[in-house]
């Protein structure tokens, strides 16, 4: 069996490869951006129509690691409920409301699925409709299997991307997010005038510099790539917002580079896996703000006493140091996930092509994941 990606939109590509997606990122940010009424325009219809107070989101893989950033975009910017579920769990274990104190009608069910096939995202989108709750999926291709157990079908604008793992899926799927938790934010007002405009500010700001975070990424990749791609293991620490990124970089590791890598808030990673830190592991931090930053430049400092090999990947102030990655590019902490999974990126398909591995491929021969179409 072969791997199911169908994506309707033409490729721009002669011959697709992950590196030639992730250098795509600038142009297909901007372009999303600029297409934005797409997209936020139905979910907001949904979204206010209903008075909808509590939204949980659903996906599988990378898209599941976008549902946490959703989350959390919608708890803080929006100041509502929200909540991000692996599929069958929430299916057996969970339900929407256990407070009781929501009605049905003002629950939305989200799932985030690039090509509309992922299995569990799908059946949990169809429980959801036989349960009579707002169904709404985000997906790239709107006649994908997703799109028949949902209320609303929202086009997410990736294009093509033909190769197994996903690394624009991703950047456009969570910029789509947050541009819905902007204007919800905005039409319930939760935010001023003067706020949307500086969240809009904000994020074409970032867009528009966008290629310079992929070269800076680049670079550090070119770097530190002996030490990288020679590791035992690779751990990626976050803080909060930043979780998603540290999981997101152990899939994308895990898919094309296929070092054993993890991915855990970092003062979890202190308890217990610092037992086994040894000079040959790389470990990532990355991002964080505030008092969390301060926090962090703490513990790489302890981290450094065992391994060389610690990386930051921020935007905050740094100094020279060039196991680092810092960003000359500046942006607030809930956009920065789009710049800070970009190192990581290359880490995965770069260095996975600096060991021979093509990561056009995918070896594992099982459809458990994906429906066909
Ligand atoms: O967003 P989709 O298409 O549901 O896919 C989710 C996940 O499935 C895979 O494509 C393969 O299982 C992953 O690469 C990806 O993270």
């Amino acid at each position: 069996m072969t791997f199911q990606k169908n994506f309707k939109e033409d490729s721009i590509m002669a011959e697709p490869t992950v590196l030639g997606y992730i250098k795509e990122q600038p142009e297909r940010l901007k372009y999303v951006f600029e297409n934005k009424d797409v997209f936020v325009k139905p979910f907001v219809d949904v979204f206010t129509k209903n008075n909808i107070k509590k939204v949980i989101f659903f996906g599988s893989g990378t898209s599941y690691n976008v549902s946490i950033l959703g989350t959390y975009y919608f708890k803080h910017l929006v100041g509502i409920d929200a909540e991000y579920q692996y599929p069958t769990v929430f299916k057996n274990y969970e339900k929407a409301d256990w407070s009781g104190l929501l009605k049905k009608d003002e629950i939305l069910y989200v799932g985030i699925s690039q090509s509309g096939t992922s299995i569990s995202t799908c059946e949990v989108m169809k429980f959801a409709q036989q349960e009579g709750y707002h169904t709404l999926a985000i997906t790239g291709n709107l006649n994908s299997e997703i799109t028949k157990y949902v209320d609303t079908k929202v086009h997410l604008l990736v294009g093509d991307e033909l190769t197994p793992p996903e690394t624009k899926g991703y950047t456009t799927s969570v910029i789509s997010v947050y541009l819905w938790a902007v204007e919800c934010a905005h039409v319930t007002g939760k935010m001023s005038d003067a706020e949307y405009e500086k969240a809009l500010d904000e994020t074409k700001k970032l867009v528009d510099q966008f290629q310079t975070v992929v070269d800076e990424s680049e670079a550090w990749y070119d770097r530190n790539r002996t030490t990288i791609v020679n590791s035992d293991r690779l751990y990626f620490l976050g803080y909060g917002i930043d979780f998603a990124t540290a999981i997101e970089a152990q899939l994308k590791v895990g898919e094309m580079l296929r070092l054993p890598a993890l991915g855990y808030e970092i003062e979890e990673y202190s308890h217990g896996p610092t037992m086994a830190i040894s000079k040959k592991q790389t470990i990532c931090i990355i991002g964080s703000d505030e008092g969390e930053f301060e926090h962090s430049v703490d513990f790489s400092k302890s981290f450094k006493k065992y391994t060389d090999r610690v990386h930051f990947i921020t935007c905050k102030d740094l100094g020279n140091d060039p196991r680092d990655c810092v960003f000359s590019v500046k942006t607030n902490k809930y956009l920065a996930p789009l710049m800070f999974t970009v190192p990581f990126q290359f880490v995965a398909a770069k260095g996975a092509k600096d060991i021979g591995i093509d990561t056009a491929i995918n070896p594992f021969d099982e459809n458990l994941a994906h429906y066909k179409d």
